[in-house]
């Protein structure tokens, strides 16, 4: 009975040996978060004061406009519509994460696009609602910069908190999503774009803590990367008081201790870059995690990095925060050096391009509609030709000008005997003529018997004829028939062709 136990199939866990590395994925679908337990309401519904507000609010931290009802041309408090509405065409969603949902909107106020964030859920609570809030902060502390994502404004209406900021294309992760595996150029230049980012935010003695794809952005233009979603952002000046790392697939080994500096941002950039470079799915646990931290990058997946690239992600890397080159050692990398020298050349080409082609579009069209007119104005009256019955098809041979003649004589022949209401049943084009008529045939033999519609005499040898009177016509019009497959007037079978051809 043991046995038997012992030798029972069973299904064999799949066991993956550690460590393993594989091809990144593409972006997973991010469940919404579990909805609050039902079994007691929450809090923003039992202590309504403590979070409620009349209206939509505008948020800010910069000044006192805290709590500063909302006022625009647009917006109107009569109205049952929220501010969102009333102020945004909403065109469409572009996304969602664990905080909310993004819109792509149109302002109706300047008629420009931007971004607006959404909170999924209601504030719970006062305690939930500045924790919410905090993003807000944290964004609007930093001051604009190029390859930062604009932070507009921010109001709560209804316990949601709307944030909205400059609208960009995509993220890294989805770019990555539709090219695969990224060319070296174009890490560079995101390398260069996010590092100018990263140093704004360090020079203003901030951390953001929680930089990977998700969170690098392409502007409108496509042309600039920008550093995006603020909200792990954590001041050097305090400590980093509560900080909290980001997502651990691109996390410093050294936050696992809880010490957190400028450092921690150049490792996530230097992984983020691994990971797009190599098409590298990256671990957020396990060996592989720790192979990674330790240096150990997967030979299979960095064969093609240019030593250059490399070294500079092996540096960037490094399992000692103090190793780690810090943005500025990062921005005069010689490679990089060299791209923002050409920098503005490439910018005003970039600006100058479209612009040209743009303006060769609208060269060309003024050509070719000048020149149909010039066409139509040159061209002669046209006498109306009767309408064709068919397509053209391919008759094989040119028929000869004899053998031309005799098959209009043999249509003179059949019109005359269908016009005195019989058909001469041996008129070997009888079923063609509406098929033949691609180029039609005129009906009579020249000009002055165009018209003529009388009756011949019975015995004419016109109407008496067979096919031993146009003996010419006749055989050119077999090869017609056998050219469509045709025999004796009827559908020729495929097999009997296949015999010919034998
Ligand atoms: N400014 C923007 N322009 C274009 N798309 C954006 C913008 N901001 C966010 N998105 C899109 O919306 C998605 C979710 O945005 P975001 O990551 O900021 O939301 P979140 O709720 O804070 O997510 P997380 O789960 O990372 O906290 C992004 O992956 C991106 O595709």
């Amino acid at each position: 009975m043991t046995d038997v136990h012992l030798h029972s199939p069973r299904p064999t866990p799949f066991f993956q040996p550690e460590p393993y590395f594989s091809q990144r994925r593409k972006t997973p679908f991010k469940a919404p978060p579990k909805a609050p337990a039902k079994s007691c309401p929450p809090l923003s519904r039992v202590f309504t004061s403590a979070v409620a507000s009349d209206g939509p609010h505008t948020i800010s931290f910069a000044s006192d406009s805290i709590n500063e009802p909302i006022s625009g041309l647009r917006y109107s408090t009569d109205s049952q519509e929220p501010y969102f509405e009333q102020g945004f065409e909403i065109i469409k969603k572009i996304g969602e994460g664990s905080f909310g949902e993004v819109f792509q909107v149109k302002s109706r106020e300047d008629g420009q696009l931007y971004a607006i964030k959404r909170s999924r859920q209601r504030f719970t609570g006062s305690w939930d609602r500045r924790k919410k809030l905090d993003e807000v902060e944290k964004h609007e502390c930093l001051p604009p910069h190029p390859n930062c994502i604009r932070f507009y404004k921010a109001w709560e209406e209804n316990l949601h908190l709307y944030i909205q900021t400059e609208l960009c294309s995509m993220s890294l992760s989805q770019y990555c999503d539709a090219h695969g595996r990224l060319p070296e150029r174009t890490v560079w230049r995101i390398l260069m774009d996010i590092g100018k980012g990263l140093k704004h935010l360090h020079d203003n003695r901030l951390c953001h803590l929680d930089i990977k794809p998700d969170n690098i952005f392409l502007s409108q233009s496509g042309t600039t990367w920008k550093l995006g979603d603020f909200g792990l952002v954590s001041s050097m000046d305090t400590d980093f008081e509560g900080a909290s790392e980001g997502d651990a697939c691109y996390m410093a080994p050294e936050l696992m201790e809880g010490r957190f500096s400028p450092g921690a941002d150049v490792f996530s950039l230097g992984i983020s870059m691994l990971e797009v470079a190599c098409d590298l799915q990256l671990p957020s646990n396990g060996e592989s995690w720790h192979m990674l931290r330790r240096g150990e990058l997967p030979e299979d997946f960095i064969k093609n990095l240019s030593p250059d690239l490399l070294s500079l992600l092996t540096s960037m890397m490094s399992h000692n925060p103090q190793s780690r080159p810090c943005v500025n050692q990062i921005l005069g990398h010689r490679k990089l050096r060299r791209m923002q020298l050409f920098e503005p050349a490439v910018k005003l080409k970039n600006k100058i391009v479209p612009l040209f082609s743009r303006v060769f579009q609208w060269i060309l069209r003024f050509f070719v509609i000048l020149l149909n007119l010039l066409r139509l104005s040159h061209s002669p009256m046209r006498p109306e030709t009767p309408p064709t019955l068919g397509k053209p098809q391919s008759l094989g041979e040119p028929l000869s000008d004899s053998e031309d003649e005799d098959i209009r004589m043999s249509l003179l022949q059949q019109s005359i005997s269908q016009h005195n209401g019989s058909w001469t049943n041996h008129s070997p084009i009888c079923h063609q003529y509406p098929v033949y008529s691609g180029s039609p045939i005129p009906l009579h033999l020249d000009d002055s018997s165009a018209d003529e519609a009388t009756p011949l005499k019975p015995g004419s040898p016109l109407l008496t004829s067979s096919p031993a009177t146009f003996p010419r016509a006749d055989r050119a019009m077999r090869r017609v028939h056998s050219d469509r497959g045709f025999v004796n007037g009827g559908p020729r079978n495929l097999m009997e062709i296949f015999k010919e051809a034998d």
